[in-house]
């Protein structure tokens, strides 16, 4: 990397493991300046419930960035509006989460980040507190006025994508339209290509429908829908094959020969994907103006403040990212 870069993190919902795991991302030295959004105060009793060092540097965007330094973590500080106790959501701090969220992402944006990693939100407090959230994924799409985004879920071995993402069962079917694939597929070549340096990917798409469709005796939409734009994009030079049964194409027959996954709903892909690699999994969102890496996992309430929670997937996130800033400098 020529120049340190500044990275951007966002602990997620303060009740649950996010803090937690921002606080263990501290136990070593980074190539890289973290800048966490989030209340000093909560990282600071935090790391001293988890009996972990914790020196927090305060944000200084006019000085140049420095590799983050073992027991240190840079803090842009957003405030609580209420006190956290671990495992239990409050209300009132739906919008803390969002302020942080929105920081950051404004700081991509405007290109004082080169990256933002995000711990895991709760969807369900947000909306409680009246605030409509989906997920970070369409909340930064929304934000950055991206026109499509793409949720991809990658271990070392797997990567998949989604043409759908956050969508009860029932609307996936009417949401598969041409014009969503062939954004979708277009992202997701484009990204392959630019942040993961893959000159020609090669596609697996898979069918909605039991067994692809059956030949339009258990489902229409690969005839309809998926075949036609599969076609078209082909004619267009991307080596994309399918739709093929979802329930057989998780095979190293198929795997070994492509770059990505492309599955047409969330539960369609995610389950394997989890099954393969929960824990050293990163969730990447393809299509926005800048990098935007995950964790595999949610809030684990359960776990919070009491240091059994894996930070394995956010240091690969973390690592991720550092690797597509990389490639796309
Ligand atoms: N990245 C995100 O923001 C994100 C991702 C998924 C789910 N969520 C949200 O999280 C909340 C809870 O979701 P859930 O219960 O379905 O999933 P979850 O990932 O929080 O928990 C599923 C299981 O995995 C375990 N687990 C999760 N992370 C772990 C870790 N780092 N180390 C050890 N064990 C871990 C939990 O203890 C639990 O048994 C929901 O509101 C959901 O929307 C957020
Ligand atoms: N769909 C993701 C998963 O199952 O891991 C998760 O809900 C996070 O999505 P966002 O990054 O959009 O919040």
């Amino acid at each position: 990397m020529a120049n340190i870069a500044r990275v951007t993190i966002t602990p997620g919902e303060p009740a649950g493991i996010g803090p937690d795991l921002v606080v263990a991302l501290a136990g070593r030295d980074w190539p890289v300046e973290l800048v966490v959004c989030a209340s000093p105060e909560l990282l600071l009793e935090r790391a001293a419930t988890l009996n972990l060092p914790l020196t927090l540097i305060p944000y200084q965007p006019d000085q140049t960035p420095l590799p983050q330094a073992a027991g240190t973590l840079t803090i842009l500080p957003v405030a609580l509006h209420a006190p956290v106790v671990p495992g239990q959501l409050d209300v009132r701090n739906s919008t803390y989460v969002i302020e942080t969220l929105a920081r950051a992402c404004d700081g991509c944006i405007n290109g004082e980040f080169a990256a933002l990693i995000t711990g895991p939100v709760h969807k369900g407090i947000i909306n409680d507190a009246g605030v409509p959230f989906i997920g970070h994924t369409e909340f930064f799409e929304e934000r950055s006025h991206s026109e499509k985004v793409v949720m991809m879920l990658a271990t070392e071995e797997l990567r998949v994508a989604l043409a759908t993402t956050h969508l009860p069962l029932k609307a996936i079917s009417e949401a598969i339209t041409p014009d969503l694939l062939r954004q979708i597929i277009t992202i997701l070549y484009h990204d392959l290509q630019t942040k993961f340096g893959i000159a020609q990917p090669h596609v697996l798409v898979c069918g909605l429908n039991p067994h692809a469709g059956e030949g339009g005796h258990m489902g229409t939409e690969e005839i309809d829908t998926i075949i036609p734009v599969l076609n078209e994009m082909r004619a267009l030079g991307m080596n994309l094959s399918g739709p093929l049964p979802a329930d057989t194409l998780f095979q190293p027959k198929y795997l070994d020969h492509a770059d990505a996954v492309l599955a047409m709903y969330h539960d369609q892909g995610l389950p394997v994907l989890k099954y393969q690699g929960f824990g050293r999994a990163v969730n990447i969102t393809l299509g926005l103006p800048f990098i935007r890496t995950s964790v595999d996992h949610g809030t684990a309430l359960e776990l919070a403040g009491q240091g059994k929670a894996d930070v394995g997937s956010f240091t690969t996130a973390l690592n991720l990212a550092i690797k597509m800033i990389t490639n796309t400098q």
